[in-house]
């Protein structure tokens, strides 16, 4: 478990983190989701002790603390941040960056050929890593942290340059990865596929973490809450809300509206889709509101 308590950061007087307290526990993927610049990788540079906080304190396991550099060597060996694609050595192969990470976190050996395997790297992993292209890396670096084996593993932008086949590969290799206990954050822009395996997204602002089930109650549940309307014209809406007077209607930047069906029934679900229906809406869906949705509402952009 590992515990953030009251981290604020301030860089050329702006707040960056501002008293910031939160605590991520064994087998859960934090997501941590925000504009560029906001914070997403200082808060990560804190939790590794890279940037000194102006307050506050990171705990680990309810004791360890960066006190002294002994207890930084034992939170190093707990915690890790997924390296860059800058960090790795052109001349020498993907196999010799595992064996090296392996033996630096004196993990299990067998965990080396176990993960070439599943992230489908055995054509390649003997060739130097000059010789990858930008996916081939990053694979390279997701496969040196897993071989790290640590309890904690922070990953910033981990699917960046990968094709589908392979976002898809490692999301479902961070589920298994949870299941084993570990805790696992990872700050990410792609929203449509954090959503599908964070246990607790937080959208950051203005040096605050906000838990975006607080913004939005019961969107980690899986019910029906929203029906979304791509492409509502003006004067629909207007029609909409004489006819439904009671039902709450959110218009965000992007064209999509929200309704609001919290607690319908299917008669009144049918009657919503009736209307749409009667005014050419084809575009939209019943289900709930999404990631995308909240980051649009809760940033406004478009
Ligand atoms: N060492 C530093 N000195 C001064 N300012 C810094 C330093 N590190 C980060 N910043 C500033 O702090 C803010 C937050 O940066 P950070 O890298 O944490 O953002 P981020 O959310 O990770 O962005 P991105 O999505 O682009 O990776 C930015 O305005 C950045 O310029």
């Amino acid at each position: 478990m590992i515990e953030l308590k009251n981290i604020g950061v301030q860089f050329s007087g702006r707040d960056i983190l501002k008293d910031v307290s939160v605590m991520f526990h064994p087998g859960e993927i934090i997501g941590l989701v925000a504009p560029n610049g906001t914070g997403k990788s200082t808060l990560m540079n804190v939790i590794m002790n890279y940037i000194n906080p102006n307050n506050g304190k990171v705990i680990l396991n309810n004791t360890l603390e960066y006190t002294n550099k002994k207890n930084e060597v034992k939170i190093h060996q707990l915690v890790s941040m997924m390296p860059d694609q800058s960090d790795l050595y052109n001349q020498i192969s993907g196999k010799e960056h595992l064996k090296i990470y392996s033996s630096m976190w004196s993990s299990n050996t067998k965990l080396i050929d176990y993960t070439i395997k599943e992230l489908g790297m055995t054509s390649y992993i003997n060739k130097p890593t000059g010789t990858y292209s930008l996916g081939m890396r990053q694979r390279l670096c997701f496969a040196m942290q897993i071989v790290s084996d640590t309890q904690v593993m922070l990953m910033d932008e981990v699917m960046n340059g990968l094709d589908p086949t392979h976002v898809e590969l490692i999301s479902q290799i961070l589920v298994k990865k949870k299941s084993e206990g570990k805790t696992i954050i990872v700050a990410s822009h792609l929203l449509e596929n954090l959503e599908k395996y964070a246990d607790r997204i937080f959208f950051m602002k203005n040096g605050e973490l906000i838990l975006i089930n607080e913004l939005s109650p019961g969107f980690e549940q899986r019910e029906i809450t929203t029906v979304r309307v791509i492409g509502m014209l003006n004067n629909i809406k207007e029609n909409f809300t004489k006819v439904f007077p009671e039902t709450n209607v959110k218009v965000l930047p992007n064209d999509i509206t929200l309704i609001d069906v919290r607690g319908y029934d299917s008669r009144e679900l049918g009657h919503i889709v009736e209307f749409l229906k009667e005014n050419q809406l084809i575009e939209f869906s019943v289900g709930k509101v999404t990631l995308n949705d909240l980051y649009s509402m809760y940033y406004q952009e478009v």
